[in-house]
């Protein structure tokens, strides 16, 4: 069984495009809930681009599904985490000015600071899961840190996947299966999408959550377009 975790950063980027609180985010969170989703992943970035710091707290009451924060542990992003104790905290090393996550953790040059952040939020009972590039070392690397879980950083494979070529899988099946060995969870997520989802889980072995964002609120728009304007062509006949 693997959960579905939607994450909800491009609702707040549409939000936040015109300063009031249309769509509003925590409504969103709580339907998406509603419609079945297991999860509700936000992004905060430093400079609160889409999900702010008071949303990720504002959040907490609102999802009961699983609720996982991700980001780059800088100070002000783990006093966030270590107040609000949601169910998982994903770190992801992306540097401020990174328009999007772009690489996963070099786990055995930052063993240590991982080892130390990682037994923080377990001392205040939070999952933990490392975003990672699907590389065998990496994924050794990301055992030493004790950390319960990886999340498999899958931008290369659906860019790979969208081009025809499904090879582009093997190396994400070879880091499960050693994750697997490893008794790591995996998750995964970056750029899934209704196209390659079926194909991504047939294939890794014991994948326990993806997060999705864009491909889906994309999808969300294209498939509820049709709906929307025989809505409003009904009000304006
Ligand atoms: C770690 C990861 O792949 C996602 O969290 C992704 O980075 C979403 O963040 P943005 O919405 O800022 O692109
Ligand atoms: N961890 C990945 C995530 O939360 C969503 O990534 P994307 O679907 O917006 O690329």
């Amino acid at each position: 069984m693997t959960k579905l975790s939607v994450n909800i950063n491009k609702i707040a980027t549409l939000r936040n495009s015109r300063g009031g609180d249309v769509p509003n985010v925590l409504q969103f969170a709580k339907d998406v809930q509603r419609f079945g989703a297991e999860g509700v992943t936000v992004h905060p970035r430093p400079d609160e681009r889409h999900i702010r710091y008071q949303d990720a707290r504002d959040l907490k009451s609102v999802v009961h599904t699983e609720y996982n924060i991700e980001g780059n542990p800088v100070p002000s992003f783990m006093d966030l985490v270590l107040q609000i104790k949601p169910t998982q905290v994903t770190l992801v090393p992306d540097a401020e000015d990174a328009i999007t996550s772009n690489a996963g953790w070099d786990t055995i040059k930052h063993k240590s600071f991982l080892v130390d952040v990682i037994k923080e939020f377990h001392k205040n009972g939070i999952r933990t899961s490392i975003f990672v590039d699907p590389v065998l070392s990496q994924i050794e690397g990301a055992k030493a840190t004790g950390t319960d879980r990886i999340e498999l950083y899958t931008e290369g494979f659906a860019l790979q996947y969208g081009l025809g070529n499904t090879g582009a899988i093997k190396p994400y099946v070879e880091s499960a299966v050693l994750a697997n060995q490893f008794d790591l969870g995996i998750n995964a997520g970056h750029d899934l999408s209704l196209e390659n989802i079926q194909f991504f889980k047939q294939n890794i072995p014991g994948l326990l959550e993806v997060s999705i964002g864009h491909a889906l609120i994309a999808e969300s728009l294209y498939l509820g377009i049709e709906n929307v304007i025989q809505m409003y062509l009904n009000k304006l006949k």
